[in-house]
């Protein structure tokens, strides 16, 4: 990375870095800041989607935090084709807020399994199923290979490729928590939380202070599961408690009741896991009937499917299938076939689904604060929030506010450009190239859908579509 201080260079008063872009609008929300949309304006790629994530300042001020280094390190060396590709990172150097810019990506699992929630509960075909979980497994095994743990695998972070060259192709995407892991292994230290509840693993529940890259396996098993049945597969209640890590025994319950309990005998460290004596008190309370992952999984017990989807639910890390082994699994040598472009029909004359673009919320700056900037067309498909007359809008989550701060103040403060696509570049992924992967080119499709949110007390059992879900 290099210095910051790189002005404008001309009569505008927009940084550099910012000038090769269109800012559209804000796409999202995580832990660790927004998420935002732009067009690049050079010729050789006009119009080429970004998608650039501000990270908010740490807590002490102290300028870009640790996290953030934490990822850019990691990033700046992830070149395949199953991951985002970090494009640009900027950091503002007078208020050290650091900006990276990725390839953007029209759709994510979350969403696609929420649209095929909301058509009735339609079944993701097995060949787009397949596929998204081959490039899932694909991206993760480089990850692995190249000591990188995810860590906090989820439907929303497993991103697919919309229209164009790329279309349906599988980019893991946020690594805020990921850093490199060498032997021997590290301890988990003071991140508190490190996967989404539900998609973690049982020793990590139980308070492992050692964790393997087999945390991210449990995760795609669970991952693999909804994706079968459109829901979460062990959907526990976060404890917040006083003991660091907390017990989740909601989430363990959950477990517990699909698979049984974990027994000495299958998992022989389980014993030394901090939380295992609060569990033991708790076995004593309660007996677990167990129904056995077949009983919520629409899969025969003799399927490869039932097979794999059982090797990545292994309740003991040390056995649980890595991603390696798992990319060689019978079940992606069976028909239908897995390909590229996980989201073509999966039979001849079969209907292209259009699945939501993602809803832009043009009124909000790259300060997080709305204004009262016109709202500017979006062309690829994407349903803009905002007062744009004529979209097809949704009214603004907040009442617009004055110029006064935002983007006026941002732009007049010192910014650095870094294009680091150049060192990026690490002689290409590792597709293993063991598969066969082209399959037919989906046909474009317009998209005009606004993204649904969902309402407040639907019962749909599925948490809101910002922050708190991910
Ligand atoms: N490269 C990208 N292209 C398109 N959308 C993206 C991209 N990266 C992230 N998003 C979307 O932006 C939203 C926020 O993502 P972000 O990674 O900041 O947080 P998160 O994964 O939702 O939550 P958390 O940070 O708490 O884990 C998500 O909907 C995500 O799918």
């Amino acid at each position: 990375m290099g210095d910051g201080n790189n002005r404008s260079n001309n009569n505008s008063e927009k940084p550099e870095w910012l000038q090769q872009y269109n800012l559209i609008g804000k796409i999202g929300e995580g832990t660790y800041g927004l998420v935002f949309l732009a067009k690049t304006k050079s010729p050789e790629n006009c119009g080429k989607s970004i998608a650039i994530k501000k990270f908010k300042q740490s807590k002490d001020g102290d300028g870009v935090s640790p996290t953030a280094i934490r990822e850019i390190m990691l990033l700046r060396e992830i070149t395949h084709e199953n991951v985002v590709k970090l494009v640009n990172v900027h950091i503002n150097h007078a208020d050290m807020s650091l900006y990276l810019a990725f390839d953007y990506a029209e759709h994510d699992l979350y969403e696609i399994i929420r649209h095929h929630r909301d058509k009735g509960n339609t079944m993701i075909n097995q060949y787009t199923v397949k596929s998204l979980l081959w490039q899932l497994l694909n991206g993760l095994n480089y990850l692995h290979s190249n000591w990188i743990i995810h860590r906090d695998l989820k439907p929303s972070n497993i991103l697919v490729m919309g229209e164009g060259e790329e279309h349906g192709v599988v980019k893991i995407a946020d690594f805020g928590l990921a850093r490199i892991y060498q032997a021997p292994l590290k301890a988990l230290s003071d991140n508190g939380v490190v996967v989404t509840i539900w998609y973690r693993a049982p020793e990590l529940l139980l308070g492992a202070k050692h964790y393997t890259s087999a945390v991210d396996m449990w995760a795609v098993g669970c991952i693999f599961a909804e994706l079968l049945t459109l829901k979460p597969l062990f959907q526990g209640a976060e404890a917040k408690s006083t003991s660091n890590p907390p017990f989740q025994i909601d989430q363990l319950d959950k477990i517990f009741k699909v698979l049984g309990h974990p027994t000495l005998e299958k998992w022989p460290t389980l014993a030394s896991l901090p939380h295992w004596h609060n569990d033991v008190q708790h076995i004593q309370e309660h007996k677990y009937e167990n129904t056995g992952l077949h009983g919520v999984v629409p899969l025969s017990p003799k399927s490869a499917s039932f097979d794999l989807l059982s090797k990545m639910l292994e309740y003991d890390p040390r056995k649980r299938i890595t991603a390696a082994q798992a990319i060689e699994h019978d079940y992606f040598r069976s028909e239908p076939l897995p390909g590229r472009n996980a989201l073509v029909p999966s039979q001849p004359g079969e209907k292209v689904i259009n699945y939501p673009t993602r809803p832009v919320d043009t009124n909000t700056d790259f300060e997080g604060t709305t204004s009262l900037q016109p709202p500017q067309p979006v062309s690829s498909g994407n349903a803009v929030s905002g007062g744009m007359p004529g979209a097809h809008g949704i009214n603004s989550r907040s009442a617009p506010r004055p110029m006064s701060i935002g983007m006026q103040r941002m732009q007049s403060q010192g910014m650095a450009a870094y294009n680091l696509s150049s060192q990026a570049g690490m002689g290409g992924g590792m597709n293993p190239g063991n598969i066969p992967m082209p399959r037919g080119v989906a046909q474009p499709h317009q998209q005009h859908h606004l993204r649904r949110k969902d309402p407040p007390g639907t019962g749909t059992g599925y948490p809101p579509q910002q922050k708190s879900r991910r």
